[in-house]
């Protein structure tokens, strides 16, 4: 079954002041299965900013349409959307978005308390997620007191709590040394096959990009070509360069 349907999504920055009209997404096209993990790969300007802003609500197409369960998220009132995010849907950015002035197992809670969960259930759900990503000894610490990937893992269990069908990461690795990248990538792959989260990520780097399952590169706001891993991740990696070298990376 199909939980993400991208249709046709264009969208045109209209000019503004110095900048002229720019053509950022041109007719995406892009279906994604339940339980799949996808890579958007392509080269800086290529539209993938642009893409998950839509596919997130946080910017409307200029026409098409995105469907996430079943449900049109362009027509949402601003209320309906967010509770559907809240819902549906976890996020995983480059720079954590952790709150400073937060302890990280305050972090993690945030979603809960927002949803009115009762404290002894939100206490089970966070300390259930920090053993899994043995983070538990860390539960006090403020996010200035730990690692880059101390963070991530904290921002990755913020995203799960609320047991979301989807996952969306934008760069998740960008700021993490190659230790970290490695820790971080096996979470989330474990994350879709165990849990089966659909996992949408998009990333420049081809070593991360190599834990997905498909990886569809975009280039000049179109769908360039679709590669698919046969379960063996180095070659999938080796696939991954051949296709940057010909249609451009970074
Ligand atoms: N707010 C905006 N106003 C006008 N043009 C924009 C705006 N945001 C992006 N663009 C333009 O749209 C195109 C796609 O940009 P986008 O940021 O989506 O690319 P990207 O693939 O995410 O790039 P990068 O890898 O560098 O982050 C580019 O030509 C960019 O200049």
């Amino acid at each position: 079954m199909e939980i993400i349907k991208i249709d046709n999504v264009v969208k045109v920055y209209n000019a503004y002041k110095d900048a002229k009209e720019a053509m950022a997404l041109d007719g995406i096209n892009i279906n994604i299965k339940d339980g799949d993990f996808v890579g958007i790969m392509g080269p800086s300007g290529s539209g993938k900013t642009t893409l998950l802003n839509m596919l997130s609500g946080v910017d409307k197409p200029t026409s098409g349409e995105i469907i996430i369960k079943d449900q049109s998220i362009n027509d949402m009132s601003k209320d309906k959307l967010a509770l559907f995010r809240r819902k549906n849907i976890g996020y995983i950015f480059q720079d954590f978005n952790l709150l400073d002035s937060l302890t990280l197992k305050e972090n993690i809670a945030i979603p809960l308390i927002l949803d009115k969960l009762n404290p002894n259930d939100v206490e089970n759900r966070v300390k259930e997620l920090m053993k899994l990503f043995d983070i538990y000894d860390l539960a006090n610490k403020y996010p200035y007191n730990v690692s880059g990937g101390q963070k991530q893992k904290v921002a990755v269990a913020r995203a799960l709590v609320n047991n979301p069908s989807v996952i969306f990461a934008d760069e998740p690795t960008g700021n993490l040394d190659s230790k970290s990248t490695s820790n971080i990538m096996n979470i989330i792959s474990n994350i879709n096959k165990e849990i089966k989260s659909t996992v949408l990520m998009v990333t420049h780097d081809p070593f991360a990009a190599s834990f997905c399952n498909r990886i569809v590169f975009i280039k000049d706001g179109k769908v360039k070509m679709e590669i698919a891993s046969s379960g063996n991740r180095k070659d999938f990696f080796d696939r991954i360069l051949e296709v940057q070298s010909v249609i451009g990376g970074e």
